[in-house]
Parts: structure tokens; sequence; C-alpha cells
């Protein structure tokens, strides 16, 4: 087991390489050979909670499961797996979408494989009782404060996204996502009457000085290993916490001199992404705006399938998981694309334990099963050969065994 590895490994967070989703370095190849030699000293096996959850979650997770132990095989490393119910999974066996012993186990393991929580059945319970509430307990109890969801327009891809080829080709952000914080923790919250006896819903978005700094200098120094280029976004003409933040971040800033640092708001930003996605390097906003910007970036790169993120903190386990849910509609039917999970898999080796090699070992047959044509539903071209989620994992594993 593997306790002392880098959680926030920003050597390995710079602008993509063509073919791949990030770039290594030699400062990087450094630090990987650092994380391999701790590696080695305990046996280089990986102590994993899997975390399956709802929808097509436990599909997806199979593949992930299967590439890493054929990817372990060849760069030989050994994971041990613990597999946890969380979310809907976990409100009908336990009555709760985080039982105590599922956040215990993440906890205590090197790193955390979630697929996704959530589906119809579970959509009417109080917002408490909800699967998403468990997942927001586990990034809170994990305290994976940063959230890095990379979009990456793949050339092979460019011609899938619904807007046109020469928009995206190129396209390489990174969103840093604060994922603790912000108007899906704060206080008050919750239901009560107004003056005119109606009923009211209401949440509170709160940043403290603290949170914004630290995810600012997360941000920051991501920024600084990859295009040098910052932009905050946030709400600052009208909110309060944003006029906070933007002046946190500003101050930030002094620290980080060599990094240009531009500022959005939200709105506008939603608007740039789909404009003109390459003007944007680096990109770092809070809790609500980042899950927001996130899916709508997704569709740069083709579908929300294909995109990984990795949710990590100050230290201890990270939790690796895509940025689309549950896909309740499409579950149980072998359609969906694992290749959002597979790569969240190839982020935990990289940033969790610098396994750089093994982490390429994903990418590259990632890379080359979309080269053969292969295609989910979901990223489908004409002329490409449609799979289910079953036959992309053959091709997969084919692909990683040569
Ligand atoms: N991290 C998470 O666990 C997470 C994230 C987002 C939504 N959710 C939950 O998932 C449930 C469904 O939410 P939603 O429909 O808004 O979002 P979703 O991401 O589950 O699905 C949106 C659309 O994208 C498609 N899609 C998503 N992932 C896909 C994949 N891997 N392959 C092919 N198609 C894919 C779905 O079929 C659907 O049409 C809700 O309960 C929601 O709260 C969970
Ligand atoms: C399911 C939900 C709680 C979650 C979020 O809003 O963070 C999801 O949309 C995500 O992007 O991971
Ligand atoms: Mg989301």
């Amino acid at each position: 087991m593997n306790t002392h590895a880098q959680t926030l490994n920003t050597n390995a967070l710079k602008r993509s390489e063509k073919r791949v989703f990030l770039k290594s370095s030699n400062s990087n190849r450094r630090r990987s050979s650092r994380g391999a030699a701790l590696a080695a000293a305990s046996n280089k096996n990986y102590k994993l909670t899997l975390l399956p959850g709802d929808g097509i979650g436990p599909e997806i997770m199979k593949v992930a499961v299967d590439v890493l132990n054929e990817v372990g095989r060849k760069h030989e490393i050994t994971f041990t797996y613990e597999e946890k119910l969380v979310g809907g999974a976990a409100i009908d066996a336990f009555g709760t979408p985080l039982p105590e012993d599922t956040l215990e186990c993440c906890k205590q393991s090197d790193a955390v494989l979630l697929a996704a929580i959530g589906g119809y059945k579970w959509d009417t319970l109080e917002a408490n009782m909800r699967p998403e509430r468990g997942l927001l307990g586990l990034r809170a109890g994990m305290e994976v404060f940063a959230n890095l969801r990379p979009a990456v327009v793949l050339p092979q891809l460019a011609d899938a996204s619904s807007l046109k080829k020469d928009i995206v080709s190129g396209t390489d952000i990174m969103v840093v996502r604060e994922l603790t914080g912000g108007i899906y923790f704060g206080e008050p919250k919750g239901f009560g009457t107004n003056a005119k006896g109606e009923r009211i819903g209401f949440n509170t978005m709160v940043y403290s000085e603290s949170e914004v700094d630290r995810i600012a200098k997360v941000a920051f120094e991501i920024a600084q290993k990859r295009g040098g280029r910052l932009c905050s976004v946030e709400k600052s003409n009208v909110l309060e916490v944003s006029q906070l933040w933007k002046e946190r971040v500003i101050k930030q800033h002094e620290n980080y001199k060599d990094v240009e640092l531009s500022h959005m708001y939200i709105d506008n930003c939603a608007m740039q992404v789909i404009r003109d996605p390459k003007q944007f390097d680096t990109i770092v906003t809070g809790n609500i705006f980042g899950d927001i910007i996130s899916d709508a970036a997704s569709m740069l790169t083709g579908s929300i399938g294909m995109l990984p993120s990795a949710a990590v903190g100050s230290s201890g386990p990270g939790l690796y998981e895509p940025v689309h849910g549950s896909a309740p509609d499409i579950a149980g039917q072998d359609k969906a694309n694992p290749l959002a999970q597979v790569l969240s898999a190839a982020m935990l080796l990289r940033y969790q334990f610098g396994e750089e090699a093994a982490a390429k070992s994903i990418e590259e047959a990632v890379n080359a099963t979309l080269d053969q044509g292969f295609r989910t539903g979901d990223i489908m071209q004409e002329g490409m050969k449609l799979v289910g989620c079953t036959q992309m994992q053959e091709a997969l594993m084919k692909n990683l065994s040569k």
C-alpha cells in the first residue's frame, strides 16, 4: 500500500500533446520516478476503493477495472480492490446514500475510483436522502476540494462535436472547479414560508478567503505548467461572493506573476467556450459554475462520455470519476461509452501514484481504439464502427495487450 503518494502531482498537468490527454515533462518524469520508487518500496500494490454506483456505473466500472488489471500486468503494478456502495445502490441496501463504512474505506485507501450515482428511482426522495447527497458527502468527507476536469479535443473526434471542426480542433482546456464549498454546501438552506405565506426554497452561496486562496493556488500552479494563462470565472457584477472570489484570486496572483490572469463573468464564459474554445488554457471557478461549464466544454470533445476528472485535496487519497452522470436513459443496454471512466483511471495512476507510463499506456490504447474506428453511439460518426460498451472494452483490451 502506498500511503505517501503525492496527491496533487501538478507537474503532470501540462497542456496536451496532439494525441494524448496530458503531457509529461522532464520534471514530471522525475516526480513519476519518485512515485514509482515509492511504489516499488511497497511492492507496487495500490489499494483502491471502487464505487460503481448506479445506472451505467457498474457497466463502465467493469471496463476500467479490466483495463487497470491489464495495465498493471504490463507495468508490474498490482491493485487490491474493495467495492463499496454509494448513491442509490446504498439507499436501497442501507437506507442512506453514504454509509459510514463506505466513507471510511475510501479514506483508508490509496485512491478511489467512482463511476456515477443517481437515477429516476430516487428522484422523488427528499434532498438529504438523494443519491447526489452521497456524492457531496464523499467529496466533503475526503476533503477533495480541487476538481480537475480536462476537456481535450482528440483529432479523431474533432468531427464528432456538434460544433464546427475548425472551432473545436486543438482545444485543450483545464477546468479547475472548487468542489467542497459554494452554494452546494452553504448554510442556511432549506424550505420556508415568505411574508405572503408562499413556500420558498433557498440555498446560500458562500466562500471564505481561505477556500478561494487554496483553489486559486492550485489553479495558478496548474496554469504555470500548462499554457501560462488562467481565467477566473465568476459573477462579480452581481454577487458579493464573487467579488470576494475575484479579490482573493487577484491577491494570489502576486505569487504567480508569470501567469497571465484574466477574469470573465460566467454567462459570458458559457458563450465564449462555445464561440472560441481555443482562447482558454486554464479556468478556475466555483462549485456550481464549474459544474455547468465543464458539461458545456464536454460537447467540444464530442461527448460527455469522453470527459474524465480527478478530485484532489492537499493530502490523502483522491477521488477519480467521469464528469458525466449515471445516464439512466441508456443503463443496462450496453450502450454506455466507457472511455471517460477508463481515462479517469489513467488520471488516478498519474496524479495519485506518478505512474506516468501506465497512464500513457491507457491513453494510447484509447487513441488506438479510436483510430481503428470504434465508436459508441454518443461519438458515432459516418463510416465508423458502432459498438456497445462491451465491444469497446474488447477493442481496448486488444490494444492494451499489444
Ligand atoms: N458524478 C455523478 O455521479 C453524476 C454526475 C452528473 C449527474 N449525475 C446524476 O446522474 C443522473 C442522470 O443525470 P443527467 O441525465 O442529467 O446526466 P448524465 O450525464 O447522466 O446524462 C446526460 C446525457 O448524456 C448521456 N451520457 C452520459 N454519460 C454517457 C456515457 N458514458 N456514454 C454515453 N452517453 C452518456 C446520457 O445517456 C444522457 O443522454 C441524475 O441522477 C444526476 O444527478 C451524477
Ligand atoms: C450529481 C451532482 C451532485 C454532481 C455535481 O453537481 O457536482 C454532478 O453533476 C457532477 O458534475 O459531478
Ligand atoms: Mg455535473
